[in-house]
């Protein structure tokens, strides 16, 4: 039965709010290169013939007697119009309202408001380089009509938009729509009619779209017949020798949304007891939905070249950057998703393809120095996440970590680097975790460790807080806070043989830690005196048991741990403001003061507020007065 206009009126519809600002900056985009529209549309067009390729496993009756997928473009110089044209999946009335009206994708939010947070030319740069789907045709059309027809049904359906505020959706006769599948007419601007001219759209097609898995053909005039411009070869299929590096890129791009060229290529085809391809992509810079949530992996699976899904979770959930495909004969086409997750045979693809991507990974640290740093520096934060997430490879993952530390200047250290230059006799890995680099270099936790040129560690990731209390040991040697339990530095010489080690505390001192202990028993679990400290006077450590400071604010602003446990105040016994304070065992309400305003100096070295901040104004007043009069 055709669905009569009675039935459904055309409706028109406003935008959702999202919709509406990317619209608006794609219109105002002063990027140059709008070619691009084209491969999201054609990408689109393969989904939809991917998806219909799926649904027919189960369905047959779905291609009827057009099985082969394609993807016409038809240029229209006269009528100044481009259809991009599929015969795929197609789309009902919903799930066109859905798709064409709102924005599924997550982390375009975040995306949007780095395009408009950055400066006009940059954040055009971001459009050219990730894509913005669908919408992105309103760059070089100021109307669009996109026609479909869902397979299997037998209703068609027209929307409608200028790209301003809003669209509108309307039935229309199935006699003028694809027998299936989906037809985008582009009306387009007159600065961007030559998306007509046979010669710039084939240069287009095989520049970015050459290595799509469907077939495209390009017709010349409406209703002219169409010629064949890619044969829509699976790339992955092809042995490694007779693919160029161009060729990746396009295919790369295609797969990845984004337009930089991969930072690392994996493609390889695994025989024995199971037998797949795989290729897969480090991409060039790091998606902009990184770090939602919500992302997942995106690698694809298809079996027999048939594309199933890019939910099989091919990858263990650290390298969610990775994108690319397997493919594999040794699952039934038929398989359900859900048995997919269970599959044996995946589990053991998943192994496999992580190897050969960890290995890639690793020997580009061998021989390719800079381009690894480049890896590192994109996804090195996720790479940490392994070394907790995959007992496996932990130890590996830890070999390819990189680190700023108090010995690398603006270069990176690996673990055997630190190890190799270890103090004779350092048992430990020494690090700080922090907010930033400027940050840590300043803390007084790492004077004691600089005077004796023992090497730090400086974490900033905040997935460093986590790892760290996971990966106990490198080469025999554990990992160790500088910001918890004891510092045991007494054993290493100072470098600057000028200073003396410090002698056993001064009966004086000794007193005046006893008093402060006294002092601010509700505050610190204890306050001792400090061998990590040179220049400042007092510092915070963790206790040995519990978690180190840092780890412990992460929790308690994640709500995760109510109140943190009591810190250890540490004291620099040859510090001058502790020699004198202790000398004036005379004066209690002074050394009283003095004792709350070190804790609070301390806190505040911690990137801490005093923890109340009236009383420690008015104990500065008092000693200011003291000191001016
Ligand atoms: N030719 C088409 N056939 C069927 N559905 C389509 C077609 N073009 C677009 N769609 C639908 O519109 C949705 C939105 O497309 P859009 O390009 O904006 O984002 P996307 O394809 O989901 O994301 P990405 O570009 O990151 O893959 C698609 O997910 C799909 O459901």
């Amino acid at each position: 039965m055709t669905t009569t206009t009675a039935e459904y009126p055309a409706e028109s519809h406003v935008f959702e709010a999202d919709v509406a600002r990317l619209l608006h900056m794609m219109v105002h985009s002063v990027y140059s290169d709008k070619d691009v529209f084209l491969r999201e549309l054609i990408s689109n067009a393969a989904d939809a013939c991917e998806k219909l390729r799926y649904e027919a496993i189960a369905t047959p009756a779905l291609l009827a007697s057009d099985a082969d997928s394609r993807i016409v473009l038809t240029l229209d110089e006269e009528g100044g119009r481009l259809l991009v044209e599929d015969n795929g999946i197609g789309m009902s009335r919903d799930e066109m309202i859905e798709a064409l009206g709102t924005i599924a994708r997550s982390g375009t939010r975040a995306f949007m408001e780095r395009i408009e947070a950055s400066k006009q030319g940059e954040g055009a740069q971001l459009i050219g380089q990730f894509g913005v789907g669908f919408y992105s045709c309103f760059m070089v059309a100021d109307r669009v009509d996109v026609v479909s027809r869902r397979a299997g049904a037998d209703s068609a359906w027209l929307w409608s938009s200028d790209g301003k505020g809003g669209y509108s959706v309307s039935p229309i006769d199935v006699s003028e729509a694809p027998v299936r599948g989906t037809r985008i007419t582009l009306h387009l601007m007159d600065d961007a009619k030559s998306y007509t001219s046979r010669w710039s759209i084939e240069r287009i097609v095989k520049e970015q779209s050459g290595h799509v898995p469907v077939p495209i053909k390009i017709a010349e005039k409406p209703g002219a017949e169409a010629t064949q411009l890619t044969d829509g070869t699976a790339l992955w299929t092809k042995s490694k020798n007779d693919i160029t590096s161009e060729e990746y890129t396009d295919f790369y791009r295609g797969v990845s949304g984004q337009y930089d060229e991969p930072a690392l290529t994996v493609h390889f085809r695994a025989e024995g007891r199971h037998e797949y391809s795989a290729l897969a992509f480090i991409p060039g810079s790091q998606p902009f939905d990184l770090f939602d949530p919500d992302r997942k992996g995106r690698m694809k699976l298809y079996v027999k070249r048939v594309f199933i899904t890019d939910e099989a979770e091919l990858l263990p959930r650290y390298l969610r950057f990775v994108r690319g495909l397997v493919d594999t004969a040794d699952l039934p086409l038929n398989v359900s998703r859900e048995m997919i997750q269970e599959s044996a045979i995946l589990t053991a693809i998943r192994k496999g393809v992580t190897n050969r991507i960890i290995t890639a990974i690793e020997k580009q640290a061998e021989s390719d120095k800079d381009a690894f740093l480049k890896i590192w520096e994109n996804f090195g934060s996720l790479i940490k996440e392994g070394i907790y997430e995959d007992f496996e490879r932990r130890s590996q993952l830890l070999s390819l970590s990189r680190f700023r530390t108090t010995a690398s200047a603006d270069d990176y250290r690996s673990l055997a680097d630190y190890v190799k230059d270890a103090k004779e006799g350092q048992q430990s890995i020494y690090y700080l975790v922090g907010g930033s680099l400027d940050q840590l270099k300043a803390s007084p936790q790492l004077e004691g460790f600089r005077a004796r040129g023992i090497e730090v560690l400086l974490l900033t990731d905040s997935v460093d807080s986590f790892w760290v209390t996971n990966a106990p040991e490198f080469e025999g040697k554990s990992l160790k806070s500088i910001t918890q339990g004891s510092a045991d530095l007494a054993q290493f010489k100072k470098q600057d043989q000028d200073k003396p080690e410090s002698e056993s505390a001064s009966a004086e001192v000794q007193a005046f830690l006893d008093y402060a202990k006294e002092k601010l028993a509700d505050e610190v679990s204890d306050v001792r005196a400090s061998d990590r400290l040179i220049e400042s006077a007092v510092c915070l450590v963790a206790s040995d048991q519990g978690y180190d400071r840092q780890l412990e604010k992460i929790l308690q602003g994640a709500g995760r741990l109510e109140s943190g446990a009591k810190p250890i105040l540490e004291i620099n016994m040859d510090h001058p403001v502790v020699k004198a304070i202790a000398a004036r065992a005379d004066a209690p309400s002074l050394r009283d003061d003095a004792a709350f305003l070190l804790l609070d100096q301390a806190r505040v070295l911690d990137g801490d507020k005093p923890a109340d901040p009236r009383a420690f104004a008015e104990r500065l007043a008092r000693l200011m007065e003291r000191a001016l009069q």
